[in-house]
């Protein structure tokens, strides 16, 4: 496992948005465009603010989660709603947000549209996850009723989730969309998180612990 241990958050916020910003630099020297992938919930948001201020050019950027709770923008657990409010602003407003959620009932419903707007953003070119204590990660919970579908080779990119350990339903990038990303993150903080990623580290199935399905391929950067 390639882990990377900062002395605290701070300094792991920054040398990740270090990181991110180099690889969407460097991407965009080949590259007409570059497509962020990013997480949501409570970590990410520090990074998000150090982000927003790169001197980088956004216009050619899309950006897209990781997953989505499929509950309105006014929710206060929309991942769209932390995009929008802590890295879509300042120089990186001029990203396209590419949307993971609609105005339907259910993801199920959202879906086919959701997936038809992913055309021309994969591969992902740098990817940033988060992971749980559960050692789910984007909306790969384990326990889901989906969840050996989406990590499934032949998996279409986008899969409505629902999982015990999650509050609503859910959407999510699949396992293989997240593997083929050129560069991928993993930010974990906290003693309970690095406790988490030991055992995810361990040989075992990936259903038990879905984290696995891209440990392989990322660096993981931590800080207590
Ligand atoms: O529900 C989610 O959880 C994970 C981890 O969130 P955190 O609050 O422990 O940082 C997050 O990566 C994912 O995008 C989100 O939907």
């Amino acid at each position: 496992m390639d882990l990377h241990t900062y002395p605290d958050r701070d300094m792991l916020m920054m040398r990740l948005a270090d990181r991110i910003s180099a690889d969407l630099k460097e991407c965009l020297l080949t590259h007409d465009r570059a497509t962020l992938c990013a997480p949501g919930g409570t970590t990410p948001g520090p990074v998000f603010d150090l982000l927003s201020a790169v001197d980088l050019d956004w216009s050619r950027v899309d950006v897209l989660l990781n997953d989505e709770r499929w509950v309105p923008e006014t929710s206060e657990r929309s991942n769209t709603a932390l995009l929008r409010q802590r890295l879509l602003t300042g120089r990186a407003a001029a990203a396209r947000l590419i949307p993971l959620v609609t105005g339907d009932a259910t993801p199920e419903e959202g879906l086919a549209a959701l997936t038809e707007g992913l055309e021309g953003v994969l591969p992902i070119s740098v990817l940033l996850l988060g992971m749980g204590e559960d050692m789910h990660t984007a909306s790969l919970f384990p326990g889901a009723d989906q969840l050996d579908f989406a990590l499934s080779d032949n998996a279409p990119p986008l899969i409505a989730m629902r999982a015990p350990g999650a509050a609503e339903p859910r959407i999510t990038l699949s396992a293989p969309v997240l593997r083929d990303a050129m560069k991928t993150h993993l930010l974990i903080v906290g003693p309970g998180k690095k406790a988490a990623l030991e055992q995810a580290d361990r040989p075992g199935p990936v259903r038990e612990a879905p984290v696995r399905a891209i440990l392989g391929n990322a660096m993981v950067h931590w800080a207590a």
